[in-house]
């Protein structure tokens, strides 16, 4: 405890030196004050760690109100500090007042040195932790911020996206549940988080659960949490994506991926807005702002009996629909300019542009993959462009014959098939590979030919 720095206040100059004397040799470099008037000052040359104050200054005080006075303006000045009130006049009445007003501390004079050094010595350790608290506080909401995402990239001025975003801010502020609905890559997590980022939640942490990659058997740990030892590999207790979600937003992704026996489970825990940790029987309590997403129209799963329909009423109280980006060409320039500029300061290329008769290829194209295909697209032609300006030749857009468009499939769900299905031909059946093509997890993939019944 030798790199403190304490302030001593008190008109009485004997008292002021002995106790420099004694405190200097155990904590570090002191500072002595014989008026409160240079209380402000001190406290901002000094930053102490902690202030030793006298109650009683003029002549014939002995109420202790001066001390009272002076200890709320060094609180107010920084809440974190410890203050310790000294005083030859002190009764139980004046400790208590003294505490109440947040004084870490009460020490008689005439003092006994031991007892004193333990006194000072308790307070500066509660005065460093109420540092800590306060520094991983602020930590604690960057990290949050970092986790939400820091927002605002969405890109969207027309007509179609107008309306969405008017849904959005209707909704933001409430705690209605939100279920995002659109083709892939169309902008449902970037929806989810502009949501998350109006809401007055956006102090607290969005979390993300990508539905379709938690194995089956893991669902319940990682969403509820464990106890230490609940089952082999739980080494210590963990806390599970509902409670990490606290007082902020939980975004379930791919909820269509859900399979049924934990369908139920997530049904009881929004119901009971509490979960119980495995291995525990006690329910914890949670605050949290749901948002789910599915490319799958969950209205024709519940008619299949693959997915609950109490569970659907319960997590679309409002129901948002992203239009596919060939529904919306108006923005197809916003957001090439956008990931042009983007991309151009990740690859050192900041004069790019592109071409009229660029533009409208990309306006042409029929972005099966949306947005997402339109990001990839952009990136590629900027990593391999050769002059400053893009043409169409340098998207590299495969256009789509009218023989495939005959054969081409009527639903999402129909083209997954198809694509599943011609992947794991194309690497004999092995599903590692077919995954990696597809650029899902294998546990995504797996749970898709669960569903597809094959
Ligand atoms: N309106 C937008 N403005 C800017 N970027 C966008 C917009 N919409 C989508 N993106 C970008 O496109 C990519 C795909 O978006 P996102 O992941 O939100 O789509 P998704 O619908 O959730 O996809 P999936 O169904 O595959 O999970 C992201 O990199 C995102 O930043």
């Amino acid at each position: 405890m030798k790199d403190n720095n304490i302030l001593i206040v008190d008109d009485n100059k004997g008292a002021l030196g002995a106790l420099e004397l004694l405190l200097q040799e155990r904590f570090g470099k002191v500072t002595c004050l014989s008026t409160p008037h240079r209380i402000p000052r001190a406290l901002q040359s000094l930053e102490p760690d902690l202030v030793l104050l006298d109650m009683n200054f003029s002549a014939g005080q002995v109420s202790g109100n001066e001390g009272l006075y002076w200890l709320r303006q060094i609180r107010q000045f920084d809440p974190q500090v410890p203050v310790v009130m000294i005083t030859a006049y002190g009764d139980v009445e004046l400790a208590v007042k003294a505490l109440k007003e947040g004084a870490a501390d009460f020490v008689l004079k005439p003092w006994n040195n031991e007892k004193l050094l333990a006194t000072v010595e308790s307070s500066l350790k509660l005065g460093h932790s109420r540092k800590e608290i306060e520094s991983l506080r602020k930590k604690e909401k960057t990290l949050k911020r970092e986790i939400s995402g820091n927002g605002p990239s969405l890109i969207g001025r027309s007509k179609a996206m107008a309306k969405v975003l008017e849904l959005v801010d209707k909704v933001a502020n409430t705690d209605a549940n939100v279920l995002i609905t659109g083709e892939n890559g169309t902008g449902k997590e970037v929806i989810a988080k502009e949501i998350h980022r109006k809401s007055a939640r956006s102090d607290e942490a969005m979390i993300t659960v990508d539905m379709g990659s938690i194995p089956e058997t893991l669902f319940e740990g990682e969403l509820f949490g464990h106890s230490k030892g609940a089952f082999t590999d739980a080494k210590s207790d963990r806390m599970g994506k509902f409670e990490a979600a606290d007082k902020g937003s939980l975004f379930l992704d791919e909820i269509g991926n859900l399979p049924e026996r934990n369908q139920a489970k997530l049904l009881t825990a929004l119901q009971r807005r509490e979960v119980v940790r495995v291995g525990e029987v006690r329910p914890r309590s949670v605050d949290i702002r749901l948002i789910c997403a599915t490319n799958t129209d969950l209205e024709k799963a519940v008619v299949d009996k693959s997915f609950r329909e109490d569970l659907l009423y319960r997590i679309n109280t409002i129901h948002i629909h992203l239009p596919t980006l060939r529904d919306r060409q108006e923005d197809i320039p916003d957001l090439t300019n956008f990931f042009v500029k983007q991309f151009g300061e990740k690859y050192g290329k900041k004069n790019i542009s592109v071409s009229p008769e660029g533009m409208n290829a990309l306006k042409e194209y029929s972005w099966p993959g949306n947005v997402r295909e339109l990001q990839h697209t952009i990136e590629k032609a900027l990593i391999l462009a050769e002059s400053n300006v893009l043409e169409s030749k340098d998207f590299l857009l495969k256009e789509i014959s009218p023989s495939i468009l005959d054969d081409f499939p009527e639903t999402i769900e129909d083209m997954e098939r198809k694509m599943i299905s011609i992947s794991l031909d194309k690497h004999n059946g092995n599903l590692s590979a077919a995954a990696k093509q597809l650029g899902i997890t294998r546990q995504t993939l797996y749970n898709k030919l669960k569903k597809f019944g094959w």
